[in-house]
């Protein structure tokens, strides 16, 4: 007999993953990933500046196809499944008119990335995200900073808006409302886009809006005119009130979307949340579990009992948000802004001989079998070889500092460089580096006496990388345990939506069954970790050294 099936949608960066699973075993039965088209050709993307938008059309048609395979895959076995769980990356808010369309779907907007999804690595409005931080500094504001660690972000939601209003008064006045990805893709397959209709994430809107029930919702309407008055003209205030954790289902598939999609009009849609919060629920995450979600740049999540957060805000991190990643806590959120990112930029540096190889020669195949290796390979020969006395010591901020404590001025640094510096050292260089962020991560919260009893790894590297996940437990001197499942995030999306279709009582009930098992636990070398604690030393020495010349 085939149990009940449950889909998730996990929106990454370069693509969109559908998984579905058996809802008794957590068995996944078929998956897909689609590349985002137009994404993938850089379109309305200018890295110089910062700009990275991405288009709705990428999304639906790329989870069109991705849900269509899957289906497929399934066969007669389709009939079975009961709801869809959507995440997404966040902030990624986009424009929509009064029918909850985003702008870039109506023809006059079709290619202004003003009217797209800006997604969360888009750094465009670090001057507006200073007016949030500023502004926040008058006494009558002064709380509202308090939830987000104590930095407003430019990836986030606010900043994003603030800066398209100022730079496009066409985008200004068609907008209706903003809406997270991660809130659009369960509106739009359950027919609930229109802004009154739309049920607001607790996820995104708590991490990334500034919603706060400390405060009874989003801030004041004195606190978006005194910002700038044409949030509060041009915009609903408030923009919206209440937020639902994503157990709860926004609605079912519309008629239409069941008929493209092969499912049927039954489908649930669970509420949508962010990517990374998702992730930590797919990989059976407990209390005090610090689940790092380690692919482009990495989201830190940890959830603790109210018990023992009481009415304490922690500071230097992204977030802290009653509900965010399992109902029943209290969510936090960190992050490094960029992690793998930096080792892609790494391998782009050193490809760049081979790319002009390749045009002088006939049969580029093996160059391309080089690429495609290089970052592992580079990685073992610096292990094999390891010398942590003559490590150059880097900074990981190549796209500026997440957390601890918020400031997308920053930059990357490495330091301590001499002619023996060769290729496979520098990288080992960038590899400490982004253990030894990971590491002032864990510290912030432990200092703030929230205690890490594990920590876990999910995402891109966790899987692909042996060596970058054993520097991390050896500088973070803690064992990491490494998800099996490769796909945490849509994992996790299937179990809110088992929980939202209501064949378990709770999220916790649910991922008893779905959840992803351990595949391996990278254990710490006693040694190695000695020597790192040195080098942790000299890269917040450094970091100290380098913050203020970034800081102007
Ligand atoms: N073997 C590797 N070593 C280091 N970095 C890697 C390796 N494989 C992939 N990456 C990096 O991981 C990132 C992709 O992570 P992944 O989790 O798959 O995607 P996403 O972050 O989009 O969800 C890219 O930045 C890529 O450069
Ligand atoms: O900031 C985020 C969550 O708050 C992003 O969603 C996240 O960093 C996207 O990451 P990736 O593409 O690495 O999975």
């Amino acid at each position: 007999m085939t149990n009940a099936i449950s889909i998730g949608l996990d929106f990454g960066s370069d693509s969109v993953r559908a998984l579905a699973v058996d809802c008794s075993s957590g068995t996944e039965l078929a998956t897909e990933v689609v590349y985002y088209p137009r994404w993938k050709q850089g379109q309305y993307c200018v890295p110089l500046k910062n700009q990275f938008r991405q288009h709705p059309l990428d999304f639906i048609e790329s989870f069109t196809k991705a849900i269509q395979s899957v289906v497929q895959q399934l066969g007669s076995a389709a009939d079975h499944v009961i709801s869809i769980g959507v995440d997404a990356t966040g902030s990624s808010p986009a424009p929509i008119n009064e029918k909850g369309q985003v702008l870039a779907l109506l023809p006059e907007f079709a290619d202004n990335p003003n009217a797209m999804f800006i997604l969360w690595k888009d750094h465009t409005a670090i001057e507006e995200a200073e007016a949030i931080n500023k502004l926040c500094e008058q006494p009558q504001h002064s709380e509202y900073l308090k939830g987000c660690g104590g930095v407003y972000s430019s990836e986030w939601f606010w900043s994003k808006i603030l800066h398209i209003f100022k730079q496009d008064e066409a985008v200004k006045k068609a907008a209706a409302s903003w809406i997270e990805c991660s809130d659009w893709v369960p509106a739009l397959l359950s027919g609930t886009t229109a802004p009154q209709d739309i049920k607001r994430s607790r996820c995104a809107a708590g991490h990334k809006c500034l919603w706060n029930e400390h405060w009874n919702g989003l801030p004041s309407y004195e606190f978006f005119k005194d910002l700038d008055p044409s949030l509060v003209e041009e915009l609903p205030y408030p923009l919206f009130t209440d937020t639902y954790t994503a157990e709860v289902p926004v609605g079912t598939l519309t008629a239409e979307w069941a008929e493209k999609l092969g499912l049927s009009e039954k489908v649930v849609i669970a509420g949508g949340g962010i990517d990374s919060h998702i992730g930590a629920v797919g990989a059976a995450a407990k209390p005090y579990s610090l689940v790092k979600v380690i692919g482009t740049s990495t989201c830190d999540m940890l959830t603790a009992e109210k018990e023992l957060v009481t009415d304490r805000f922690i500071k230097g991190i992204c977030g802290q948000v009653n509900g965010s990643v399992v109902p029943g806590y209290i969510g936090f959120e960190a992050g490094q802004s960029a992690f793998g990112d930096i080792f892609a930029w790494y391998q782009r540096l050193l490809s760049w001989p081979l790319q002009q190889l390749k045009k002088h020669i006939s049969d580029p195949q093996e160059l391309e079998q080089a690429e495609k290796t290089l970052l592992n390979d580079l990685a073992q020969e610096w292990f094999t070889h390891i010398d942590l006395n003559h490590l150059p010591i880097a900074l990981d901020w190549f796209n500026g500092r997440r957390t601890p404590y918020a400031n997308q001025r920053m930059k990357g640094t490495i330091t301590g460089m001499t002619l023996a510096s060769d290729a496979p050292t520098l990288f080992g260089s960038l590899v400490v580096a982004t253990a030894c962020g990971a590491r002032a991560i864990m510290e912030c919260f432990i200092e703030q006496d929230i205690p890490i009893h594990t920590v876990m790894a999910i995402g891109g590297i966790a899987k692909k990388s042996p060596v970058i996940m054993q520097v991390c437990a050896d500088v973070m001197n803690r064992p990491i345990e490494i998800s099996e499942s490769d796909q945490c995030c849509a994992l996790g999306g299937a179990i809110f939506g088992a929980v939202a279709a209501g064949l378990y009582k709770n999220v916790t009930e649910a991922q008893q069954h779905m959840a992803s098992p351990i595949a391996q636990t990278m254990t710490p070398d006693l040694q190695r970790a000695k020597e790192y604690e040195a080098i942790y030393t000299q890269y917040l020495k450094w970091s100290e050294i380098c913050e203020p010349q970034y800081n102007r």
